[in-house]
């Protein structure tokens, strides 16, 4: 580690009694990359949002550089050079590429007046100093996701940034542009930008690291230059034990479809898409990011109704027009988005998991069974081993991994028969992955047939006894359980993913029922 640039002494930190970090001691290395990983609700957040000055510790303190930092509100870490990507990235969508790069610069110097020019320079220095090139002039809300983590970037360059905590930064992004993005970070700290990066994708962590710090349940139980670890190591300090992904095998020989899907298209969507899904079917739907899979999850949810096609539920034709349709049809969806569409982010967890089930949970009296509605919520934070176990908690204030957990779990309380799960891991530890992965095979091993939409390789081997490649709106390629227990598939099926125009289609028979490829 270079010249330390920022100390952190027995930091602790408690919401309502519950104790976030305690006495956590670390420092960051000038021009370093420092890894931080940990469990789901380990305090990794909570760390950046101290050092950033969004909470007051409880006790202790950070300083930057030798001096302590006001822990008062941002602006004493933003002086100090502390910069934050967090995931949704907190850009104006309305304005274009130079405002939002130089918005806070302008604001920070006290320009009251707009002066486009000096925008403009702004922005493009920024972006030169971050070696890409964008439109000044386009409009934030029209670029790719990677492209407005670029301008987040160079806006956190402008404030003279010499610290840079980036968290769960490549959620959203394809293999190509995560691939883009490391190779900018290591860029930066070429330059003598220190860097924090919180990932739970442990290939990330070790692409970059320099060294890796390791929370567990808000205590800091490992300090590691990243050569002493690796994968399995690194899960253990984590976790504290042993992590493996059991590969799922279908049990049910009921043939059956319970979900045909017959030619179905939408314009500008996906085009002639056709499948079966039978009871204890894990059909998992891959490609790149948008290659049309969450718009084909969303119209079998009756969310984005399709032009043209069949979709047949138990051998019926069946229009399906809303998401009440769907859920009478016994379809159960898992948003891509868990905060926009998954949650109501001030309500509790027992009002979140209760949401979906209001109808079984009101009596003859009109009224609600408060009683069975807390056995649930209890159940339900049990079975998915949320960390916080109080019921009444907010979900808002869960951590971004127990939020996840708590949308899964408010779906499984309704018992769904064609279970749809789209990123179900995005910002999952690897334990619990391992854990949300087993109630996944547990509930098609009693017979319901559930969609896994994933682009990790890792996930779609570990669950599915079927693959469907999607590539721009149409099925590229399709593989059976045979294909799935070939040693060689995952690093085929990772060349696929990140390279599908090169992947030429060789299986030309649909998987239909009346086709061969019945695996
Ligand atoms: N504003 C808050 N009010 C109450 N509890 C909170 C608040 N913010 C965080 N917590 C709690 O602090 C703990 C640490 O959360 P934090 O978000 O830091 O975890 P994390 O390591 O970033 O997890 P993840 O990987 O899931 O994002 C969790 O138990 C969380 O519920």
């Amino acid at each position: 580690m270079g010249d330390s640039i920022l100390t952190a002494e027995n930091l602790s930190i408690d919401f309502g009694g519950v104790t976030a970090l305690e006495n956590i001691n670390l420092s960051i290395g000038q021009g370093e990359i420092l890894c931080l990983a940990g469990e789901n609700g380990s305090g990794k957040s909570t760390f950046v949002k101290i050092v950033s000055g969004v909470y007051s510790p409880s006790s202790g303190s950070v300083s930057i550089d030798g001096s302590l930092v006001d822990s008062h509100g941002p602006r004493g870490a933003i002086s100090a050079g502390v910069q934050v990507i967090y995931q949704d990235l907190s850009l104006f969508d309305h304005l274009t590429v130079a405002e939002n790069i130089s918005i806070n610069r302008m604001m920070h110097d006290g320009s009251k007046l707009v002066k486009r020019s000096a925008m403009r320079t702004i922005a493009a220095e920024q972006l030169a100093r971050v070696g890409v090139e964008l439109p000044l002039d386009e409009r934030v809300s029209t670029l790719s996701v990677a492209n407005k983590q670029l301008v987040a970037i160079a806006r956190a360059l402008s404030m003279d940034a010499r610290i840079l905590f980036m968290d769960e930064p490549t959620t959203a992004l394809t293999t190509n542009e995560v691939k883009r993005l490391l190779k900018i970070v290591l860029e930066l700290k070429n330059r003598g930008l220190s860097i924090v990066f919180i990932s739970h994708k442990l290939d990330e962590v070790f692409a970059i690291a320099d060294r890796i710090i390791i929370f567990r349940n808000g205590h800091k139980v490992g300090d590691f230059p990243a050569h002493e670890l690796d994968e399995e190591s690194l899960s253990f300090h984590m976790t504290g034990r042993r992590v493996s992904y059991a590969r799922y095998h279908r049990e049910p020989n009921d043939e059956a479809p319970l979900l045909q899907v017959q030619g179905l298209s939408r314009q500008g969507n996906y085009s002639d898409v056709s499948f079966d899904l039978r009871k204890g079917d894990i059909l998992g739907l891959t490609g790149l990011l948008g290659a049309g899979r969450t718009e084909l999850a969303l119209s079998l949810f009756g969310l984005n109704t399709p032009d043209s096609g069949q979709i047949l539920i138990d051998g019926k034709l069946t229009s399906i027009s809303s998401p009440l349709h769907a859920m009478g049809h016994g379809i159960a969806l898992v948003p891509e988005d868990r905060k926009a569409q998954g949650l109501f982010g001030a309500q509790s967890i027992r009002n979140n998991v209760s949401s979906n089930v209001i109808d079984s949970l009101v009596g003859r009296t009109r009224l609600i069974d408060r009683k069975a509605e807390k056995a649930l919520a209890q159940t339900t934070v049990q079975k998915m081993n949320v960390n916080n176990k109080d019921i009444d908690t907010p979900v808002e204030n869960l951590s971004g991994g127990n939020q996840q957990k708590v949308v899964i779990g408010k779906w499984i309380a309704r018992e769904p028969t064609i279970f749809i799960l789209d990123s179900p891991t995005v910002g999952i530890d690897i334990g619990s992955k391992q854990e949300i992965y087993d109630r996944i095979h547990a509930l098609a091993a009693s017979g319901i047939g559930v969609i896994v939409i994933s682009d990790e390789p890792e996930e779609i081997i570990a669950n599915c006894n079927r693959v469907l490649v999607m590539h721009e709106g149409v099925v590229l390629d399709r593989f059976g359980e045979a294909d799935l227990r070939a040693p060689e598939f995952k690093d085929r099926l990772a060349t696929i993913i990140s390279d599908p125009g090169a992947h030429v289609k060789h299986v030309t028979v649909p998987l239909t029922s009346t086709s061969g490829n019945q695996q």
